[in-house]
């Protein structure tokens, strides 16, 4: 457990696994004026989604992931849209808790391994999962998913690589997300639709706690107990207890 800077408590994770067991929907979110990144955070706990991935797609990114990690209280907090090793200094300066990266190049893998952060490497092909796999890394990103042969081709990867574990993101929908939630080398899916560009525009926080309340309701593989267990991440000693599927 960490202490903010207004004495509340957040919740600590450790494993990349444990990134994806928060929710069965990691919002993928681009925040363009900084004073949107706190009510936005909390519409999405409101709504039971305690997770949030923050790209680096726009200027004011470093500050909005600084002010979630700051300021809101019982939200995991992750960068995405890492692209480079200068940014991975940056976004940890700031404060994030995971990492994720649409793809995984030498240079940026080696960085976002040395930070010691949680870690989602993009891959979108079976060389680039097995190279992953070597590095230690078998629970990935599977981007974009949709483009790149969508359930099918992540359906055959299970064949001959259970042991790979994935976040699929780009593409996914309402629509499909429970089809890709069914598959047992999904953990949870990636996705920009809980945040609505024009929703936090008119910072209309209501719809975006009723986009997250739908996307909590979503199931992973054969759990029903979505958010029924209270499960501490990291060292349970001293992490907050945050809600964790039962898979
Ligand atoms: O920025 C990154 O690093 C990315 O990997 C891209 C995002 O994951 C996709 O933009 C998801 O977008 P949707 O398809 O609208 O859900």
């Amino acid at each position: 457990m960490s202490v903010n800077r207004t004495g509340a408590t957040r919740p600590t994770i450790s494993t990349p696994s444990d990134v994806l067991d928060i929710a069965p929907v990691i919002p993928v979110v681009v925040i363009d004026d900084v004073a949107h990144a706190v009510p936005l955070a909390e519409a999405l706990v409101q709504g039971g989604i305690p997770i949030i991935e923050i790209t680096l797609r726009s200027s004011a990114a470093l500050a909005a992931i600084e002010r979630v990690a700051s300021q809101v209280p019982g939200i995991v907090v992750g960068a995405g849209t890492v692209l480079g090793p200068a940014q991975v200094r940056q976004v940890v300066d700031a404060g994030a808790q995971f990492l994720v990266t649409p793809g995984s190049p030498p240079r940026l893998l080696e960085s976002a391994i040395d930070s010691g952060l949680p870690l989602l490497p993009g891959a979108s092909t079976l060389t680039e999962m097995l190279a992953l796999a070597e590095a230690g890394l078998t629970v990935q990103k599977f981007f974009p998913a949709e483009a790149s042969g969508g359930r099918e081709y992540l359906s055959a990867v299970a064949g001959p690589c259970p042991q790979l574990r994935f976040c699929p993101t780009g593409g996914v929908s309402p629509r499909t997300a429970a089809g890709w939630l069914a598959m047992p080398n999904v953990g949870c899916v990636g996705g920009t639709w809980l945040t609505p560009q024009d929703a936090v525009v008119q910072q209309d926080w209501e719809q975006i706690t009723g986009l997250a309340r739908a996307a909590a309701a979503f199931r992973v593989g054969e759990s029903v107990g979505v958010l029924a267990a209270q499960i501490s991440i990291s060292n349970p000693s001293t992490a907050t207890s945050i809600p964790r599927r039962s898979r």
